[in-house]
């Protein structure tokens, strides 16, 4: 599938351009359609660009915010995603924007994966834009190697929606959109940063099984192409 890499001298300058795309595309979905909808992720990297895309100008009462994935614990902890979303991104101009939760105080991971699904259906598909990241391990979203549901996150014949995963580096089970889910996004990004990253994008982009490197699965075989955002 095709990739484009896009580089930049520093996170700050990846940062205020990644928002620029990402509040361009957001802006024309609402043009078209009345309502946008962005899915992204966690973890270390996109603080910045959080921050730059919550103070873009743009009618954010009709966009949904959700995570590609999520920890299966509650927002006050500090693993959450959806902590960090709410601190660096639904703030500014973007606290008007509606966030749909993939956790959900169930009695299990699953209970809160089929809650969460539910409600993601009532989105609409495709998203306008998701923003992956990758892990060290070439993980993505949480596509974990030797993940215990790795082949069905990752089998395009799995059905959009939310499921469950458990991986020895992942810490708590997680919740992740599947592989359909999230490939065929209007704006599909790969955002991320340092030489270590980089260096690990290669090993990606060599030959090798899937599963070793679950980020192969977008590099490979994305419907949309896949816009890698850099800086070093
Ligand atoms: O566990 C996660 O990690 C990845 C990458 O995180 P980073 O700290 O290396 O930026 C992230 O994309 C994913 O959403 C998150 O749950």
């Amino acid at each position: 599938m095709s990739t484009t890499l896009h580089t930049f001298e520093n996170g700050t300058a990846l940062a205020e351009g990644l928002a620029d795309a990402v509040s361009a595309k957001l802006a024309a979905a609402i043009e078209a359609r009345g309502a946008a909808s962005i899915a992204v992720s966690g973890g270390s990297t996109p603080k910045a660009f959080f921050q730059a895309l919550s103070r873009r100008e743009l009618d954010w009462t009709k966009v949904t915010v959700t995570l590609v994935d999520e920890r299966f614990v509650p927002p006050e902890n500090e693993r959450s995603n959806h902590g960090l979303v709410a601190a660096n991104l639904l703030q500014n101009k973007a606290t008007a924007a509606k966030f749909l939760p993939l956790y959900h105080a169930a009695a299990t991971a699953e209970d809160a994966a089929v809650k969460a699904s539910r409600s993601a259906a009532a989105v609409g598909a495709p998203f306008d834009v998701v923003v992956l990241g990758m892990g060290t391990d070439g993980h993505t979203a949480s596509f974990f190697p030797g993940g215990t549901r790795l082949k069905e996150a990752i089998d395009p014949a799995t059905p959009r929606g939310v499921i469950t995963m458990e991986a020895d580096g992942a810490g708590e089970p997680r919740l992740t959109f599947t592989f359909s889910s999230l490939e065929d996004a209007g704006l599909l990004v790969l955002h991320i940063e340092g030489d270590g990253k980089k260096e690990v994008l290669a090993r990606a982009e060599a030959s090798g099984d899937e599963a070793e490197m679950p980020i192969r699965a977008m590099l490979r075989r994305a419907t949309s192409p896949l816009q890698i955002y850099w800086a070093p």
